[in-house]
This record gives C-alpha cells, sequence and structure tokens, in this order.
C-alpha cells in the first residue's frame, strides 16, 4: 500500500517532512533563469525550462533528507503545456532519486470526471495497443467535500495500482473555519465529519502499520485540531501543510504524531525553496541552502517527537 512506502521512507530517514515544490520564477535563481531564456527566449518554454532545472537542483540536493516531494499543480499549470510537461518531468525526476511524490492537485469530481482526474494522476491510460502512465505520482491530495461520490472513483486505482490519496479535512488557512468549524446537530464538526468519512474510505486499503491509504489533510496551523483528529481518526495518516511560511512550528505539528512518531507527514514549500534567499547564500548554492534548511526543520520536529520506529508487523 502506498502510505506505507512512504512511512517507511519516513522512518529510514527520520525525517517525517515532504518538501513542497511550488516554483515561481521569482525564486529561481538568476543564472538559472538566463541559461533557459537564452534557450527557449522570454516565453512560457523559457519559464518552464528555469522551473524544471531548478527543481532537479532541490531534488538532488533534498533526495537523501526528505522522503518525499509534494508538487503544487498550479504553479506548473500557470506556465501553460509547458509548465505542465515540467511537472511530468520533475515527478519523473524525483521519483528516479527514490523519492514519494505527493502530487497536490486538489482534484474534485463526480463519477467518471472524477475517475479521469484518477487516471491522470495515478493510473495508466490505454491509447490502442499501447498503455502509458500520465503523470505518475504515488498520491494525490483530493477535495471530499462532494461526498463520497468524488472519492470512491479513487480508490480502486488506488488499491490497483498501489497509490493513495490525502483528502482535505481541517486546511491550513486563517478563514477555513468559515465551513470546516461549522457543528452539525448532535455536536459534530464538518472536518470532524470528513475525518471520519476518511476512516471509512481507507477501510477497503488497510496499510501493514495501521494507517490506510486513505489520508487527511490537517493543517499545522491548527494543533488542537491535530491532536484531536489524531485521537480520533486512528488509522488515518495526515498531510499537514502550513509549516514555516504560514507559521506553524514543530510545537505545534507534534501533536499530528503517534507513540511511535509516525502518522503525520509535514510540509514546508516556500521555507525550503526560497532558503537561499533569506540565508544570504550566494544564487549558486541555493539546493545547499534547502538542503540545510529541511535539515533544520527535521531536527526541529524530531527533537520534539522523539525517534520515529515503525511497529511490528505479523506475517
Ligand atoms: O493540500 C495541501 O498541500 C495544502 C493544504 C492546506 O490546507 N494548506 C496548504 O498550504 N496546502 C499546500 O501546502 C503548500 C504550503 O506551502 P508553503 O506555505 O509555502 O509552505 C502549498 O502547496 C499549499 O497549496
Amino acid at each position: 500500500m502506498a502510505l506505507d512506502r512512504l512511512i517507511e521512507g519516513i522512518a529510514k530517514l527520520q525525517n517525517p517532512t515532504v518538501a513542497g515544490l511550488d516554483p515561481v520564477l521569482d525564486y529561481v535563481p538568476g543564472f538559472i533563469k538566463e541559461k533557459a531564456f537564452t534557450q527557449h527566449g522570454e516565453t512560457l518554454e523559457g519559464a518552464a525550462g528555469a522551473i524544471l532545472e531548478f527543481n532537479k537542483g532541490l531534488i538532488d540536493a533534498l533526495c537523501g533528507i526528505v522522503p518525499a516531494v509534494k508538487p503544487q499543480c498550479a504553479y506548473y499549470e500557470m506556465y501553460g503545456w509547458h509548465g505542465v510537461k515540467a511537472l511530468y518531468d520533475t515527478i519523473a525526476y524525483a521519483k528516479d532519486k527514490g523519492l514519494f511524490v505527493i502530487t497536490d492537485g486538489k482534484r474534485n469530481d463526480i463519477g467518471p470526471t472524477m475517475q479521469a482526474y484518477t487516471t491522470a494522476h495515478l493510473g495508466t491510460v490505454t491509447v490502442g495497443q499501447r498503455t502509458y502512465v500520465p503523470f505518475g505520482g504515488d498520491c494525490l491530495t483530493v477535495n471530499g467535500y462532494l461526498g463520497s461520490d468524488g472519492i470512491t472513483p479513487l480508490l480502486d486505482t488506488c488499491r490497483a495500482q498501489d497509490k493513495g490519496i490525502f483528502v482535505l479535512v481541517k486546511t491550513s488557512n486563517p478563514s477555513s473555519g468559515e465551513l470546516q468549524n461549522q457543528i452539525f446537530e448532535g455536536g459534530e464538526t464538518l472536518y470532524g465529519t470528513v475525518g471520519h468519512l476518511c476512516e471509512q474510505w481507507g477501510e477497503g486499503l488497510p496499510g501493514k502499520y495501521g494507517y490506510s491509504g486513505v489520508g487527511a489533510v490537517v493543517g499545522a496551523t491548527y494543533p488542537e485540531q491535530l491532536a484531536e483528529l489524531r485521537r480520533d481518526l486512528t488509522h488515518t495518516f495526515f498531510l499537514a501543510p502550513g509549516y514555516g511560511a504560514q507559521g506553524g512550528g514543530a510545537k505545534d505539528v507534534a501533536p499530528a504524531f503517534d507513540s511511535n512518531g509516525l502518522g503525520a507527514v509535514v510540509n514546508a514549500s516556500r521555507s525550503i525553496m526560497t532558503a537561499w534567499k533569506k540565508s544570504g547564500a550566494p544564487e549558486t548554492d541555493y539546493a545547499q541552502a534547502a538542503a540545510q534548511e529541511a535539515k533544520r526543520m527535521r531536527d526541529e520536529i524530531i527533537q520534539e517527537i522523539g525517534a520515529i520506529s515503525l511497529p511490528s508487523v505479523n506475517g
């Protein structure tokens, strides 16, 4: 099961974090942009070439430190089809380096349309006699707020292709409570209800370490909800974005973890990608600066939660 592979990577590297790959040209060092613009002009192709080169440098520097990367589709789509190709190439490069890839698409639709998103990001597509892997990520972020019709089409593909999903439950943004904290008659919150649905959806995708292939997104900016949901959702692994640039810290995310130091993977994007700007490092050292920041984040979280161990597995 896909999340077992993520969990094993986390335990091997003793690092429960994922580096977000959300590149905009402003984060890319000048020497990379100059090279890409010389080759392709100041065009969408030039921009996509620059972000791909930037990502490859980051991946090379991060691959022994973090177990996973999370490219957010929007940052690639904004550079048109060249950008979408850069997303494909980024996923392929990261997988080649042994990284687990969470494609952050926050996709949602119903029935056959959701099936099409699933095929695109987690499945295979057949054209004539040949079968292709359109994007090839290991997991996809999805929005469950259309209900089960938007999620069940994913589950067969996850089972067949060894993939997983992270469902938005309690998002990291300041206004997430406007809807997600609403309380139903009977006292349950909307985010709690979606969390319990994750437990149900995950029943058909059990993992060997106790966590299913249906994870939940719970923001690093909401420690109380992380604690509450960790208590309630014993089989649901969390993706916790919002560390760093959005203000979440190691103490905030600590409640997301179980007694083995498992249960969550914490995402940071801008704080890693732009570390070279903040540290004042020469731009040619951007990847080393990102690696330094990733190590700092790892050490800060490990100090809070202790060493990570895999529970023993029968059979
Ligand atoms: O699904 C996500 O990854 C996500 C959910 C959420 O609640 N909050 C959130 O910030 N994210 C994503 O996590 C990343 C956070 O980036 P930074 O704020 O730069 O670390 C972005 O890719 C967001 O789209």
